[in-house]
């Protein structure tokens, strides 16, 4: 048996975990031959809950789950950490925006940064899910100097995973048939879906892009409302499909994107496309060799190019919010 993967889980208890746990337990994450650990992190209000969700990761026996730590204090949880998932926020409720979360959520991700700066594996991997997941990965990654910035990413694959069904649905394919869709920016409502680039079913995605009211009118809000769509419609943020983005997420970046494809992180920019330097940005990726690149040289048209432009400025505002509250 290989040695296990110690896999910390934040907000362990919340809706997202309890879709996320099990999954991670059952390999469907890190593949069928890796055991895992799993160390999971809740305020202590919420180790109750936790315990009850680790009573029942038990009665699932799944082969692969080398036990189970449930702790409120962050030290210990990412202690040895090799896959980190900061999913612990406060959600956004009906009417609230992101950048109202910007203060509540700031103060957990500096600490849980310097948790991970001075306790986690060398090859520790971050992935923030909790919102403002971009700006949130910002503070982690800057409380935590010893630690590569490429190892702090925000989740935008629930976009890119939405935009992929959007665009099956509209040409009447398989999501399979789908690729080279990307998220631009801020995992926001300002997110510039991008089909310009695209691949369907072995048309160029500017076939689509032609029906010029569909694109703008249908296809972009669409994708890049969903959450509240989804908030509207449950009462409740988006759980399972959060969970399934994340591990989708931390799967491609172990095991690799598939040849011909790329999808969508956000990742420090180190100024591809113009971003400025430091922000979380989501952009078009390849993952090898256990790391993620950004898909360079695409060409930008004028409307492309005002979008992500719009949204990198959204993140540049809360880059500056945080800094202006001492987060960063
Ligand atoms: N990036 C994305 O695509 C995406 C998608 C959906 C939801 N989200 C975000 O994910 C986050 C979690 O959503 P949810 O539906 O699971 O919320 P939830 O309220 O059901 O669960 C959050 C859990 O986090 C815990 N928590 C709060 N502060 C914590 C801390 N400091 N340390 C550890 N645990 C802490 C809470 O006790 C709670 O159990 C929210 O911020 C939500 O907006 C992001
Ligand atoms: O939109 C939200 O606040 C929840 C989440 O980020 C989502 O995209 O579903």
């Amino acid at each position: 048996m290989r040695t296990p993967v110690n896999v910390t889980v934040t907000g362990a208890a919340g809706q997202i975990g309890y879709a996320l746990l099990f999954r991670i337990a059952s390999g469907a994450m890190l593949g069928p031959d890796t055991p895992v650990r799993l160390k999971l992190l809740e305020i202590p209000q919420g180790v109750k809950a936790a315990e009850g969700t680790a009573m029942e990761l038990d009665d699932c026996a799944f082969p692969l789950l080398a036990g189970i730590d449930i702790d409120d204090d962050a030290t210990r949880a990412f202690d040895g950490t090799n896959v980190a998932l900061l999913v612990g926020a406060r959600p956004r409720g009906p009417g609230m925006e992101r950048a109202d979360l910007l203060e509540a959520n700031g103060g957990i991700f500096g600490p849980q940064g310097t948790a991970i700066n001075d306790g986690a594996a060398d090859d520790v991997r971050v992935l923030v899910v909790g919102n403002p997941a971009n700006t949130n990965a910002l503070i982690a990654s800057s409380h935590a100097p010893d630690v590569p910035d490429d190892r702090f990413t925000a989740m935008t694959r629930l976009d890119h995973n939405r935009a992929l069904s959007q665009v099956a649905h509209k040409a009447g394919v398989p999501v399979s048939e789908v690729r080279r869709l990307t998220i631009w920016g801020n995992h926001s409502a300002t997110q510039y879906p991008d089909l310009f680039h695209a691949d369907v079913a072995g048309s160029p995605g500017g076939t689509l892009t032609a029906d010029t009211a569909w694109l703008t009118d249908d296809f972009i809000p669409t994708v890049a409302k969903r959450g509240a769509a989804i908030i509207d419609a449950r009462g409740a943020s988006s759980a399972a499909s959060a969970a399934n983005a994340a591990i989708d997420h931390v799967h491609d970046w172990v095991h690799g994107t598939p040849a011909g494809d790329w999808t969508s992180a956000g990742l420090v920019s180190h100024g591809e496309y113009g971003v400025p330097e430091g922000l979380v940005c989501s952009y078009p990726v390849t993952s090898s060799d256990g790391a993620w690149h950004v898909v360079e040289d695409l060409e930008l048209d004028a409307f492309s190019r005002e979008r992500i432009d719009a949204s990198v400025a959204e993140l540049v505002a809360e880059r500056d919010t945080v800094r202006s509250l001492g987060l960063v």
